[in-house]
C-alpha cells in the first residue's frame, strides 16, 4: 500500500515537472535532469510507474557487446578495480557499460550479491535512457557529461531508491565508448552525501579514457604533459601525439579542449602548439631519457612539462626516414623526424597548402608547385616526399632551367653504354629511373624543351622508360612533383608547353606565396637567422630592432633564398652578437625599391636608351608578363645596373644560380649594353630587340 503511494507521488511529480514546468531543484544540474525526464516521457515513452527490474540482454547478445569492446575492457579493468576498492566499504557496486547502456563488467558488494542482483545490478542489464528513463548511465551517454542521479531523481519508480554516479568515457573520435558507474541500493537522503563518490567516478573514468587514448595512439610519438614535473609520472593532464613528420595526430579530451583547439585555431604541427619543433622534442627526450622536460606553449608562453614515448615497434617499411644532413637533424642524434616540421608554416595560405598536401601525399596524384623563385618550392616538394609512404625511396631533383637543353634528355632518360660521343662508357640510368618508386622533382618544368615533353608524357602513359641508345624499355614507377614560376596555361596557349602534359602534371596545384606577402614573415626571418647562426656556431646572434624592421619591409624578389643569403652574410660579418643594418649586403636596404614592392614593368622607362643607369631592353616588343615576372624583371635590371652588368654578382645578390639567372635574362628579354651579339653559356643567343 505504502509502495503504491510512493509510486503515485513519484508519477505526480513527473507530471508536474514534465507537463507543468515545475523545477526539480535549484541549479542547472536539475534542469539537465528535468530535460532528461522530458525525453524519458515524451521521446522514449517510458512509464514512470513501472516497477519491474531492468531488461537483461541474452548471453549471446552480451557476448557480442563484449566482443566489440574486448581491448577496451582489458584496459579498463584496472580502473574498475581501483574504484571498486575505494567505494566498496560504503556498499557501492561498480559497473562498466558500453555506450548502449549494456553492462559489460560488474563488481558487486560481498554479502549483498543477491540484493544487487535482484535489483538488476549484474552483467547484461541495460541501463539506457531509452529503456530506463533518467538514470546515471543512460543520461551520461545522452548528455555526454558525468551525471549524479540520486534516489527520486530517477525516472522509473523501480530505481527511485538507488543512488548512481556515472561518467562517460570517450574514444579518440570524441564519441562515447563506455560509462563507468558506482551505485548503492541505499543512501542518505541528502544529495551532497554523494559528491565524493561522484568525484571518484569522474576521476577513474578519466584515468581509463587516458589509458585508452594512450593505447590507441601507440603508433605515434606520444607526449604526456602536465603542469608539474613531479606529478607527470602519476597524473597526466594532456596527451598529445604526433607523427614522424611532426604533424599533430590526436590527444586526450583535455588536450583537445585546452590545447588543440585554442581560439578556434587548430594547430597542425608540433611547432604550432609549442615554441619548438618535433625535432627539438626528440632531441630533448634523447638527452634526458625518461625524464620530464619543459615545453612552452605557443602564444601564451606558458611552461608545461612533458615526457615522450616512442611509437610502438613498427615494420621497417614505416620506420622514420634515413638521416639528412640538416643542422637540426644533426642535433637529434639517431632520432629523426620527417616531413614539413622544419619549415616555417605560420602563413595561412601555406598552411592550407600543407593540409591539402598531406591528404594527397599517398595518392597517385601529381603535384604542381607554383611560386616565385626562392619561395620554397623544392623544400615543399621534399617535405611532401618525406611525409609520403615513398620516403624510403629516392627523392631526385632536376632543374630543367639549370642545365643546357641538349643535356636534359640524357639527364632525364639516361643512356646506354656508348650511346653518344662523350657519354660515360658505362652509361647512366637517368633521373627518371633513379627516382623509381620515389619522387622525381622537375623544377622549372616550363623550361623543358617540347620534344622532351613528348617523351616524358610517353613515360607517364606507358610506365616505362627507354634510355638513349637502348633497345628495350625499363618499367618505372614514376611519381612527379613539378614546379615553375611561369604561367603554364599561357605557355600552353603560346604552344610552348604541351597541353596534355600540363593536364597530366597538374593533379594538385599549390601556390606558394612570395615572402613579402607572407603573414609569418617575422617567423621566417627568425627561423632563417636561427638556422644560419647555428650553422656558424653563433647561436647567440640576434637582430636589432632596426634591422628586423628593415628585413620585414623588404620586397625580397629572391624570397627565402635571398633572405638566407643576406642573413648568412650578416652572420659572417657581424663581430658582436647584434645583427644591425650595416651588417647586411650594402645595397639591400639602400637600393631604390629595396623597401618597397618592385616597380611593375609598366613603370619602367621602356623606350629610354640603354645606359649603365637606365633599364635595359628598351626597344623590344611589349612582353606579356605576369605581375610577378614584371616585378622580377624590374628588380633584375636594377641590380644589374648597380653591379655594372656583372651576372655572377647580380645572380648571387638575388639568391639565384647563374644558370637560372641567365635563363631569366633570356625569358624576360633583358639585354645588356654592348652585349647584343653575345650568347648565354648554354648557347642561347641574346635576343635581338625587334
Ligand atoms: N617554409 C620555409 N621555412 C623556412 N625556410 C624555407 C621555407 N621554404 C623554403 N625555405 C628555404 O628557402 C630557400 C629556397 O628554397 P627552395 O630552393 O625550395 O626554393 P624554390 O622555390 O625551389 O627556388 P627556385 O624557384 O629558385 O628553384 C632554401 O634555403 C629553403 O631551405
Amino acid at each position: 500500500m505504502r509502495e503504491h503511494q510512493v509510486i503515485a507521488e513519484h508519477v505526480g511529480r513527473v507530471i508536474d515537472v514534465v507537463e507543468n514546468g515545475l523545477r526539480l531543484g535549484g541549479d542547472s544540474n536539475f534542469d539537465r535532469l528535468a530535460r532528461s525526464w522530458q525525453r524519458s516521457l515524451n521521446a522514449h515513452q517510458v512509464d514512470p510507474a513501472l516497477a519491474n527490474v531492468p531488461r537483461v540482454v541474452t548471453s549471446q547478445e552480451l557476448r557480442e557487446h563484449r566482443d566489440r569492446l574486448e581491448t577496451f575492457m582489458r584496459i579498463s579493468r584496472e580502473g574498475l578495480d581501483r574504484l571498486h576498492s575505494q567505494v566498496l566499504p560504503a556498499n557501492y557496486c561498480v559497473l562498466l557499460t558500453d555506450a548502449t547502456g549494456v553492462t559489460l563488467d560488474f563488481r558487486t558488494v560481498p554479502g549483498l550479491e543477491r540484493e544487487f542482483r535482484d535489483e538488476g545490478f549484474r552483467v547484461g542489464t541495460c541501463w539506457s535512457e531509452e529503456h530506463e528513463g533518467t538514470c546515471g548511465i543512460g543520461t551520461s551517454v545522452v548528455d555526454g557529461q558525468p551525471t549524479l542521479v540520486h534516489r527520486d531523481e530517477h525516472f522509473r519508480s523501480h530505481n527511485i531508491g538507488f543512488t548512481c554516479s556515472a561518467a562517460p568515457i570517450f574514444g579518440l573520435d570524441d564519441q562515447p565508448v563506455a560509462v563507468l558507474d558506482a551505485s548503492a541500493l541505499n543512501s542518505p537522503s541528502q544529495r551532497e552525501s554523494q559528491l565524493l563518490v561522484f568525484r571518484m567516478v569522474v576521476e577513474k573514468a578519466q584515468l581509463i579514457e587516458n589509458a585508452f587514448a594512450y593505447y590507441n595512439l601507440r603508433p605515434y610519438w606520444v607526449l604526456q604533459c602536465g603542469r608539474l614535473a613531479e606529478f607527470l609520472s602519476v597524473q597526466t593532464d594532456y596527451i598529445v601525439a604526433f607523427d614522424d613528420g611532426g604533424r599533430l595526430v590526436g590527444g586526450n579530451r583535455r588536450a583537445k579542449l585546452e590545447l588543440l583547439s585554442r581560439d578556434g585555431v587548430t594547430p597542425l604541427f608540433v611547432h604550432d602548439l609549442f615554441e619548438c619543433t618535433a625535432n627539438d622534442i626528440l632531441a630533448a627526450a634523447h638527452a634526458r631519457p625518461g625524464q620530464p622536460f619543459p615545453l612552452r606553449l605557443q602564444g601564451s608562453g606558458e611552461r608545461i612539462f612533458a615526457q615522450l614515448r616512442a611509437p610502438a615497434a613498427r615494420s621497417r617499411a614505416s620506420a622514420p626516414a634515413p638521416a639528412r644532413d640538416t643542422a637540426m637533424d644533426a642535433a637529434c642524434g639517431e632520432t629523426k623526424v620527417r616531413g614539413f616540421s622544419h619549415l616555417a608554416l605560420g602563413d595561412a595560405r601555406l598552411r592550407g597548402n600543407v593540409e591539402r598536401a598531406l591528404k594527397i601525399a599517398n595518392r597517385d596524384i601529381p603535384a604542381m608547385l607554383l611560386g616565385e623563385t626562392g619561395t620554397g618550392k623544392e623544400a615543399f616538394a621534399r617535405a611532401l616526399h618525406d611525409y609520403s609512404e615513398r620516403h624510403l625511396k629516392p627523392f631526385v631533383a632536376l632543374n630543367c632551367a639549370a642545365i643546357p637543353e641538349n643535356l636534359i634528355e640524357s639527364e632525364l632518360f639516361g643512356y646506354r653504354d656508348g650511346a653518344f660521343t662523350g657519354a660515360r662508357t658505362k652509361g647512366a640510368r637517368g633521373k627518371i629511373l633513379q627516382s623509381d618508386g620515389g619522387t622525381l622533382f622537375l623544377d622549372e618544368i616550363g623550361d623543358m624543351p617540347l620534344q622532351l615533353q613528348s617523351r616524358l608524357l610517353r613515360v607517364l602513359a606507358e610506365g616505362e622508360v627507354l634510355p638513349l641508345g637502348a633497345e628495350t624499355a625499363t618499367p618505372v614507377q614514376l611519381h612527379i612533383i613539378c614546379a615553375t614560376h611561369q604561367n603554364l596555361p599561357e605557355l600552353v596557349r603560346q604552344g610552348r608547353f604541351r597541353e596534355d602534359l600540363y593536364y597530366r602534371l597538374n593533379g594538385a596545384v599549390f601556390l606558394l606565396p612570395p615572402l613579402r606577402e607572407r603573414e609569418d614573415i617575422g617567423d621566417v626571418i627568425a627561423k632563417v637567422l636561427q638556422e644560419e647562426a647555428a650553422a656558424m656556431e653563433r647561436p647567440e646572434l640576434r637582430l636589432d630592432s632596426d634591422a628586423r624592421a628593415a628585413l620585414m619591409r623588404h620586397a625580397w624578389p629572391g624570397n627565402i633564398r635571398q633572405l638566407r643569403h643576406a642573413m648568412r652574410y650578416a652572420c659572417a660579418i657581424a663581430d658582436g652578437n647584434a645583427l644591425r643594418i650595416e651588417h647586411f649586403p650594402v645595397d639591400l636596404f639602400t637600393a631604390p625599391g629595396g623597401f618597397a614592392k618592385p616597380a611593375p614593368v609598366a613603370a619602367l622607362p621602356a623606350d629610354s636608351p640603354v645606359t649603365s643607369r637606365t633599364p635595359a631592353a628598351p626597344r623590344q616588343a611589349p612582353l606579356d608578363l605576369s605581375d610577378a615576372e614584371a616585378a622580377l624583371r624590374a628588380r633584375m635590371i636594377e641590380i644589374l645596373q648597380r653591379n655594372h652588368w656583372q651576372v655572377t654578382v647580380s645572380a648571387r645578390e638575388l639568391g639565384m644560380s647563374r644558370a637560372t639567372f641567365y635563363r631569366k635574362l633570356a625569358r624576360l628579354q633583358i639585354v645588356a649594353p654592348n652585349q647584343r651579339d653575345a650568347a648565354y653559356p648554354d648557347g642561347t643567343p641574346w635576343r635581338q630587340p625587334s
